[in-house]
């Protein structure tokens, strides 16, 4: 058969000009993998924009706001909200069990392959980001028992030793005298004491911001550097490599590890070293997590080499910010509340407790204080952005009475089910740590279970105990010894960024010593 003129004319487009059908070809398959995502999630309610792209999640982070845009759009739209072409959010407290399982899990997103590390380009897996099941099995299994409260409990002392120099830093440089008293940023020293705690944990090391009473070589900063701009890449996950991994960016930048990684990897080397001149780390008295670690990597033959660098980094990545933010929320809410400052001053005074409040009295003898830390973690979670899985299949899922297809995005965030009215009454938005006393023990449990900020499932926090152990220590210690001035009552000067981790800044305080007694100068 013979081809008409036109045939011929298009044919030679064709030949002459491959990129523009292999753009015509690229434009046609998006189209129609995007028209297949755009009607299989077309009954889930949701701004229209984010039924075609992921654009408008990029910008509610960008706007440092996330989790409040978060929360209203539930409040808006109900119970699960299309927040992307492919990705619903879901607030329903009930749906906690059945997206966040123990097992057959949910697998990870894609959200989290951009929080791994990638000093070379090539992803390192660990515990927190990884979304290969197998990987996270084979590094969570041998160093699980080590997060445990039981051991926990002797890693006491450590706690001890590092609220020793935080009070007495804080009461030579802000509570000496009355007369030129220094204005103290409050917000700073308590994320320095949790960076501080952390490394003598895991190191028998603090990383020396208290002693200082700086950010040592940028660690902090550059933590918070890392997160503001991997947040928007979270929401856009193809970005990760046209931006963040980027070879030419990566050229100009210099190919390190971060700051707080290149601090555990130092102190792994100079413990392998102790340890290659004959120190027997096994058979110390006080273990710390680096000795706990290092005797499994000698006993274990199928670790992955990067095992041990996971775990002395995770520590120190996803167990310092988190435990600052939490303490920041809470002396914030305390301080700008008066009532529910005087009522856990009077219990603790009540209880007389040694100057470091021990772990075991804390959690025996102060309910009060146990109110406020579940007020504080439901007002404030430190990760403000849901926690995204992916449905698995073979067969669709069913949450909220709504079937989703397997690879569908689903996640829940900690700000929004914290916020649910049905569940926490008509004042959720407001601190009252005293909806968590005196309510039954149904009621209680509904909202100990509705409690996100630590994540849930599976892949739930390792480092919880660890968070909980410095929290309840730290908080009556400090209010024993000092009282707190707000500097800036009615909360202006505080701001809230939320990157993922939703920071917090702008607590500035004066302080008394409340052993010596002296009155705070107006
Ligand atoms: C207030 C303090 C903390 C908060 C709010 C917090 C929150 C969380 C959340 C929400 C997750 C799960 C995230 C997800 O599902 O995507 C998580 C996982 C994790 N956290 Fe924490 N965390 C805190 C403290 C710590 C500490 C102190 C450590 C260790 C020293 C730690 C180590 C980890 C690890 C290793 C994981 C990964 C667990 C896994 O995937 O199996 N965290 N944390």
């Amino acid at each position: 058969m013979g081809q008409s003129p036109d045939s011929w004319v298009q044919l030679e487009i064709v030949q002459g000009h491959p990129w523009t059908v292999s753009l015509a070809v690229f434009s046609a398959v998006m189209f129609l993998w995007h028209s297949k995502t755009y009607w299989s999630l077309s009954h889930i309610p949701g701004p229209f924009l984010a039924r075609l792209t992921n654009l408008p999640r990029l910008l509610w982070v960008l706007s440092n706001r996330a989790h409040d845009i978060h929360v209203n759009l539930h409040r808006r739209y109900g119970n699960i909200v299309r927040f992307g072409p492919n990705m619903v959010s879901v607030s329903d407290p009930a749906e906690i069990a059945n997206i966040y399982r123990y097992s057959k899990p949910w697998p990870k997103s894609d959200f989290y392959h951009a929080l791994l590390m990638k000093p070379d380009g090539k992803p390192i897996p660990g515990i927190f980001g990884t979304q290969d099941e197998e990987i996270h099995r084979a590094l969570k299994k041998p160093v699980a028992g080590a997060y445990s409260m039981s051991t926990l409990v002797k890693f006491e002392p450590y706690v001890d030793t590092t609220m020793g120099v935080f009070s007495d830093e804080l009461r030579a440089r802000f509570a000496g005298s009355n007369d030129g008293r220094a204005a103290c940023d409050l917000g700073q020293w308590l994320q320095m004491f949790a960076f501080d705690v952390i490394g003598e944990l895991t190191f028998s090391k603090r990383l020396g911001f208290l002693e200082s009473g700086n950010d040592v070589n940028g660690v902090m900063a550059g933590i918070w550097k890392m997160f503001q701009e991997t947040a928007l890449v979270t929401q856009m996950p193809w970005i990760d490599n046209l931006w963040t991994n980027n070879p030419v960016r990566r050229y100009f930048r210099g190919r390190g590890a971060s700051p707080g990684a290149a601090f555990a990897m130092a102190r792994v080397k100079e413990r392998r070293e102790l340890l290659a001149k004959g120190r027997n780390d096994w058979d110390r008295d006080t273990r710390d997590f680096l000795s706990l670690f290092l005797e499994i990597e000698s006993k274990e033959k199928a670790l992955p080499p990067y095992a041990l660098a996971a775990w002395a980094s995770s520590n120190i990545t996803a167990g310092s910010d988190t435990t600052a933010i939490l303490l920041r929320a809470l002396f914030h809410y305390l301080l700008s509340n008066p009532p529910t400052l005087a009522r856990l001053r009077a219990e603790i005074d009540a209880a007389d407790l040694p100057e470091k409040v021990p772990w075991k009295r804390a959690k025996a003898e102060l309910p009060y204080l146990d109110a406020c830390v579940k007020e504080a973690t439901r007002m404030h979670p430190p990760f403000g952005l849901p926690y995204e899985r992916v449905v698995p299949g073979p067969a669709p899922a069913v949450v909220c009475g709504k079937t989703l297809q397997p690879g569908t995005v689903v996640g829940m965030s900690a700000w929004v089910v914290g916020r649910n009215r049905a569940l926490f009454g008509a004042d959720a938005d407001e601190w009252r740590p005293e909806r968590w006393v005196g309510v039954d023990e149904k009621t209680l449990r509904e909202m100990e279970g509705a409690s996100m900020a630590f994540g849930a499932g599976h892949r739930t926090c390792m480092g919880k105990h660890i968070a909980h152990l410095e929290i309840y220590k730290i908080v009556p210690t400090l209010l024993k010894q000092f009282d707190f001035e707000l500097l800036s009552p009615g909360g202006s000067g505080w701001t809230v960024q939320n990157r993922w981790f939703v920071m917090q800044q702008g607590l500035m305080v004066r302080l008394k010593d409340r052993m010596t007694a002296a009155p705070i100068d107006k």
